[in-house]
């Protein structure tokens, strides 16, 4: 795994482990063999590591870590001492990235060149982990206390030309990277190497450390809050200021250890793995990622320039896909350009794109009042409210206007894609591709396929979500997909809780002590509690009663209004000033808890005749959280999530849910199934007029075994194959 090429007087060793080249046993061991090896060699007389295909490194295997006692010998850090301890220089050549171990191994190196492309970076913050192989005690010696801390504590990469401001890199190359290191080996041949041994050099602004320290403490609690690990990283590189350099590596050590066998940092590495394994999909009929090609956009359609659709517009428009933004009022039509141009705007502002970028997205967008003008566009999204009749018309007029291979989705939230598909006669090319609003930001695309959906529209809107820079989850139709169908059951016991005796601002404040960005409360403030009363019309409509701030039950389902007379009071949420909350014009950022809210709690209750009472955080927690952990269990069971990882990726990048917890099924993994199980009758016995807490079958059976099943098992008990 690490290929040994003697190339006149140097000795060339090539990191062979693909696909990211990560430190794998046989990778350690390579390196140390090669330096052996090359140290022995008289005719040498330095060292290159590369690597070789597409990066440099991407760091330590993060499976190997699921088992860290097993961790065979060499460990990285007595193979970057071998590599510090070389007689001959050594030189690091990055191309690519160099991340995490992958840069620690740079750090051992005597001196560090890169291409100009190439990204350093040390992102295991981000796997709950801190730079463990002495990375945080030897940064610092390059780059200084608060430049170490930032970038360490962050887990951010930094490119060629900032990591040679900051000391990390000797030079940074414009050509051919090995023929560079070469040349470059060549004129520091027989030079001292001490200075060079980063083990052997000071901290230089080591008296500063306390107050960089307390700046950087603040900074991470507030940025990151609840999470430990940018904590940890801070106090070790804090380390390497106050103690011997042998000292702070073994402190190191010491909190890496204690980071990894941490709840934190084993549910960040499931979260990395749960995200990649998303985008490997599968269908029931065998068809997958491996074996289907997707067919070629160049061309798309967006129906509907609402916020919805000038948002898709943007993501497509920014990936560089041309659009064609249809919406029959030609008054809304030019807003919703208008619309777009400003979110452009912003991000020229955030520096996120030139000017330049922004006139060449401009220019692939062009503004339509007729459907007729998507005749020869390769994939249209339709983005107009949710209306099951409306989508139905619009597909129907689609299917007669556009050329026979144009896939027609729906970004629908809720409606079966079978009843839409149906108004056509292609319904193997109907997909629905469920953004997530606001769409140019929030990174979840949740693709839907229908009865009739080809295997080759699957794959094509998948790719089409990964060219958009999209987290892209695959699931089947049913009423609100995996997301809004399992949330739904967590913002249900939400509003169950202020009619039992909880104020908005209690629940919200427990949920994000429990990790969520924001409570529901204040999402609904965000996203418009006009938005929720109309859904809920919608359903009631279609389900053939009226809803009303009386209704407290239809067909034995308890329902709560409380947000419906919010509603009629005007308070949409943060458009209108006042919602969940109330909110002053110069601040509308900071959410203020309103007596006159509490007074309309108070006032349904009464005239509901509902008693309230002191409910306690757990509560809050188990009744939220494990009503929809159930859900997702019936959703798995149904075949509606093909694993309990895409499940948790829609929750961690559609609703917030804090990636250090995973995600509903791996936190309830870790709460273990039984005890879920016996929360879930308890509450399904307390709340029987409410069928989410109706235990799953598959909770169940998992519930029941003596030892926790693993999650990669549950598959298998579903249609009740294991029992
Ligand atoms: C930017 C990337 C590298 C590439 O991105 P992209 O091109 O988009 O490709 P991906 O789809 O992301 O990845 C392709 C496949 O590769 C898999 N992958 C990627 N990186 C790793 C990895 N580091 N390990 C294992 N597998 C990896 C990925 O899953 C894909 O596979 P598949 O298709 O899903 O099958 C991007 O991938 C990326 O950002 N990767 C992560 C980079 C990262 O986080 N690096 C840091 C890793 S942690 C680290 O380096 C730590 C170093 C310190 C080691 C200290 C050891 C501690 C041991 C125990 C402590 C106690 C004892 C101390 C003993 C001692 O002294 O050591």
């Amino acid at each position: 795994m690490v290929d040994y090429i003697i190339d006149q007087n140097l000795a060339i060793l090539a990191v062979n482990n693909p696909p990211v080249n990560a430190l794998s046993h046989h990778v350690r061991e390579g390196l140390v063999e090669g330096i052996k090896k090359a140290n022995a060699n008289d005719q040498v007389t330095a060292i290159v590591i590369i690597g070789k295909g597409k990066i440099f490194c991407s760091g330590a295997d993060i499976r190997e870590f699921s088992n860290h006692a097993a961790i065979k010998d060499p460990v990285l850090t007595s193979v970057g001492h071998t590599i510090e301890n070389s007689g001959k220089p050594v030189i690091s050549a990055i191309h690519g990235n160099a991340l995490g171990g992958g840069l620690e191994v740079a750090l051992f190196c005597h001196y560090r060149i890169a291409s100009e492309s190439a990204r350093v970076g040390f992102p295991e913050v981000l796997i709950g982990i801190l730079p463990g192989a002495e990375g945080t005690v030897r940064l610092p010696r390059l780059s200084g206390l608060s430049f170490a801390m930032d970038m360490i504590a962050s887990g951010k990469q930094i490119n060629a030309k900032d990591a040679f401001k900051h000391g990390i890199l000797d030079k940074v190359c414009t050509g051919n990277i090995l023929e560079e290191a070469k040349d470059f080996a060549k004129k520091v041949i027989g030079q001292p190497l001490d200075s060079r041994r980063l083990s052997r050099i000071n901290v230089e602004d080591a008296s500063n450390v306390d107050a960089v320290f307390e700046v950087a403490l603040a900074q991470v609690k507030k940025k990151y809050k609840g999470q430990i690990a940018p904590i940890y990283c801070l106090k070790s590189v804090r380390n390497s200021a106050k103690m011997s350099f042998d000292k702070a590596a073994a402190e190191e050590r010491r909190l890496i250890t204690e980071l990894m066998l941490g709840y934190q940092s084993i549910a960040l590495r499931y979260s990395f793995f749960a995200e990649r394994s998303a985008s490997k999909w599968r269908l029931p009929c065998g068809a997958s990622v491996n074996n289907t090609k997707p067919s070629k956009i160049e061309s798309t359609g967006v129906i509907g320039a609402g916020t919805m659709g000038s948002g898709i517009a943007v993501c497509l428009i920014r990936a560089g896909i041309p659009v064609i933004l249809v919406e029959k009022d030609p008054k809304m039509l030019e807003k919703g350009m208008e619309t777009i141009s400003g979110i452009l705007d912003g991000s020229v502002k955030l520096k996120r794109m030139t000017p330049g970028q922004k006139a060449k997205c401009m220019e692939i967008l062009k503004g339509a009042t007729s459907l007729d003008k998507l005749s020869n566009v390769d994939l249209v999204i339709e983005a107009v409210y949710e209306n099951l009749e409306l989508k139905r018309q619009i597909f129907a007029q689609l299917d007669k206007v556009c050329k026979p291979s144009t896939l027609l989705c729906s970004n629908t939230s809720t409606l079966d894609i079978d009843k839409i598909a149906s108004a056509t006669n292609r319904p193997d090319k109907v997909v629905g591709t469920h953004f997530f609003a606001p769409a140019f930001i929030m990174r979840l695309l949740e693709n839907v396929y229908g009865s009739k959906t080809s295997p080759t529209t699957v794959a094509t809107v998948m790719e089409l979500g990964r060219r958009i820079g999209k987290v892209t989850v695959l699931v089947k139709t049913c009423y609100g997909f995996v997301g809004n169908r399992t949330h739904q059951c967590f913002g249900a016991e939400a509003s169950f809780l202020l009619e039992e005796g909880c104020l908005p601002q209690d629940i919200d404040q427990v949920l994000e002590e429990f990790g969520m960005a924001m409570g529901p409360f204040k999402v609904s403030d965000l996203s418009g509690i006009d938005v929720g009363w109309r859904i809920r019309q919608e359903v009631a409509k279609a389900a053939g009663f009226k809803l009303t701030t009386e209704t407290r039950y239809h067909n034995g389902e308890r329902i709560s209004t409380v947000g419906d007379s919010l509603f009629e009071m005007g308070r949409y949420g943060i458009k209108t000033g006042k919602g969940w909350y109330k909110y002053d014009p110069t601040n509308l950022r900071k959410p203020v808890p309103d007596s006159d809210v509490a007074d309309v709690i108070l006032d349904h209750c009464a005239k509901m005749g509902l008693q309230r009472c002191k409910i306690p955080p757990q509560e809050i927690i188990e009744r939220c959280l494990f009503a929809a952990v159930n859900e997702c269990f019936r959703v798995l069971e149904e075949r509606v999530a093909e694993k309990p990882e895409d499940i948790d990726v829609i929750w961690q990048y559609g609703f917030s849910f804090p990636r250090y917890a995973g995600g509903p099924m791996f936190y309830a993994s870790q709460v273990g199934l039984k005890r879920v199980y016996e929360r879930v009758c308890f509450y399904h016995e307390k709340f029987p007029y409410s069928s989410h807490w109706i235990p799953s079958d598959l909770l169940r059976k998992l519930a029941s075994h003596s030892v926790e099943i693993p999650m990669s098992q549950w598959k298998e008990f579903v249609n009740g194959s294991k029992l």
